[in-house]
């Protein structure tokens, strides 16, 4: 049997349990489906190049990111839209499992995080997951990517080094971008990205005066990330940072939205 076919199987099973038991939602995971499954329950699609599917309520997430994350984000975001409530049972399906779950919430993610995902979002959050995955030569690598509000943005920043992306046309969703992109994770400061995906620098340093702005962070973390909750604030950007540790985080409005260690996975 082909992974596809298992895909299809298990499918199949997963909407015959649903018709079984009492199940509230179904939430698909990494699978094309080539027609919308006929349930009476909310669906919910969950990965990569899923948001034009059939009109059904999307989660653009990395597959990267592990059955595990995906499945407790996946019902995080369905307890936050009203789609499930906390204790209801989802059932969810992958290419290779299919499980039983009941809703509750992941603790470590806030509902802001959600109104976030769109598919620039993921892009970057893919990307940074790699790069706490690979490091450089070896060696870890941390960094910042900041993300939308780009004029304001660049009001609050400026140059480090000469930026490398000047005069090109780099987008993020281009392939074998994310390598040209990997290549210059090792410049100090941050990437800045538009929403439509451009690469506009790299090895920009933010400039926050903490004096005038508050940031609701924990203590022991340090200046690049006091940076990124910084012009999460100043600005209506979002930024994700990947830390030496490996850590990746995601920042909105001068706090910590998501926090995730692709290392541990
Ligand atoms: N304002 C800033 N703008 C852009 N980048 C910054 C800024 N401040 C610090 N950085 C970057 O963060 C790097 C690491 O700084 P520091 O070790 O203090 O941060 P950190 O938050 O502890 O990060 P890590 O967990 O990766 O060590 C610096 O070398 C620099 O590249």
């Amino acid at each position: 049997m082909k992974g596809n076919d298992y895909a299809e199987v298990l499918l199949k099973k997963a909407l015959e349990l649903t018709r079984l038991l009492d199940i509230k939602a179904l939430v698909v995971i990494g699978i094309e489906l080539k027609k919308p499954p006929k349930v009476d329950i909310p669906i919910l699609l969950v990965g990569r190049e899923t948001s034009r599917q059939h009109n059904l309520k999307t989660l653009p997430l990395p597959l990267s990111m592990g059955t595990k994350n995906l499945v407790n984000l996946a019902s995080s975001f369905m307890i936050a839209e009203g789609i499930i409530k906390e204790g209801e049972t989802f059932i969810y399906v992958t290419p290779s499992t299919l499980g039983i779950r009941k809703a509750k919430k992941a603790v470590e993610v806030e509902d802001e995080f959600f109104s976030q995902i769109e598919h620039i979002f993921q892009e970057v959050l893919e990307l940074a997951i790699e790069l706490s995955l690979e490091g450089r030569e070896g060696k870890p690598i941390g960094t910042i990517f900041v993300i939308g509000d780009t004029k304001n943005v660049i009001k609050h920043s400026h140059q480090m080094v000469p930026n490398p992306f000047k005069g090109y046309k780099i987008n993020i969703f281009d392939k074998g971008s994310k390598e040209i992109i990997k290549e210059f994770a090792f410049l100090d400061g941050a990437f800045v990205i538009s929403k439509s995906g451009r690469v506009l620098c790299a090895g920009r340093y933010l400039d926050i005066d903490f004096k005038k702005v508050s940031v609701n962070i924990p203590s022991g973390l340090g200046s690049r990330h006091l940076a990124a909750a910084g012009i999460s604030k100043v600005t209506k950007a979002i930024a994700i940072t990947v830390s030496e540790s490996g850590i990746v985080r995601v920042f909105k409005d001068g706090k910590i939205i998501f926090e995730y260690n692709p290392r541990l996975h």
